[in-house]
């Protein structure tokens, strides 16, 4: 078990947002966190990096608990989160953003993410600035996996991309997956989620109201309609 969540509350101000998450996420595996705008999703994500402090309940990263220490701590055990604005230092070039997370004893080094992201080769003295969004979530992925993450968090990585571009990066999550990483998605496209989970599991309202591996999920139009308001096209 790489990540485990159990009755994690949060809270801002007087706004009680995490309401007893638990889940887990297994060594390598894909597990998505779905559920409609607001449920909780990107807090669930902030709480585990530490950035939103969970008021009460337990994470534990690779057995360990991880709950209440800085994120700087939590990051450098492998946890790495891409978050939804990508935080690409638009100054620098591709090549330097990437440096920006490396680490000596990581297997990802530039050539790894080059070999997987070849527009980023492309890219390399490019300016951030000057990337596409598909080409700007690429250079994120990759920064994260200099950083040598066990645990992958990416918070709706193909919104707004266009269908080539997102089929490109399902692919390369394919790869970052096969290659022994375990990721947890944030994402609302569907299809792209049953492409790539093992596993998924729905927030509402700041609780985990159903979870399910994906040939089951498929196969349930209930709990499509129920919590997440869409069918599969
Ligand atoms: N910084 C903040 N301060 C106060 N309330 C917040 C803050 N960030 C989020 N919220 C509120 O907390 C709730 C959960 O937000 P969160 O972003 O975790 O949901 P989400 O499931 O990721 O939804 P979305 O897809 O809209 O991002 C929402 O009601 C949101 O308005």
């Amino acid at each position: 078990m790489i990540l485990a969540l159990d009755n994690i509350h949060a809270h801002y101000g007087k706004s009680h947002v995490l309401q007893g998450v638990s889940f887990e996420v297994g060594d390598g595996e894909l597990v998505t966190l779905l559920g409609r705008n607001g449920a909780g999703k990107t807090t669930t994500l902030k709480s585990i990096v530490g950035v939103v402090p969970s008021t009460s309940g337990s994470i534990r990263f690779a057995g360990k608990p991880v709950q209440g220490l800085p994120p700087h701590v939590i990051a450098s055990q492998g946890v790495c989160l891409v978050p939804e604005h990508r935080g690409i230092f638009k100054l620098l070039t591709v090549e330097e953003n990437l440096l920006l997370g490396q680490r000596k004893r990581s297997p990802w080094q530039l050539d790894d993410v080059y070999r997987i992201f070849p527009r980023l080769k492309e890219r390399r003295t490019n300016g951030g600035g000057q990337l596409s969004g598909g080409e700007q979530q690429m250079l994120a992925i990759g920064r994260a996996l200099m950083n040598n993450p066990k645990l992958l968090m990416l918070d709706e990585p193909v919104e707004g991309l266009a269908p080539v571009i997102v089929e490109e990066i399902v692919s390369q999550l394919k790869t970052i997956k096969a290659a022994g990483v375990a990721i947890l998605l944030v994402e609302q496209n569907l299809e792209v989620c049953t492409q790539l989970a093992d596993r998924h599991c729905v927030l509402e309202q700041g609780r985990i109201v159903y979870t399910a591996d994906n040939a089951t999920f498929l196969a349930d139009e209930e709990v499509k309609d129920r919590y997440l308001g869409v069918g599969l096209v």
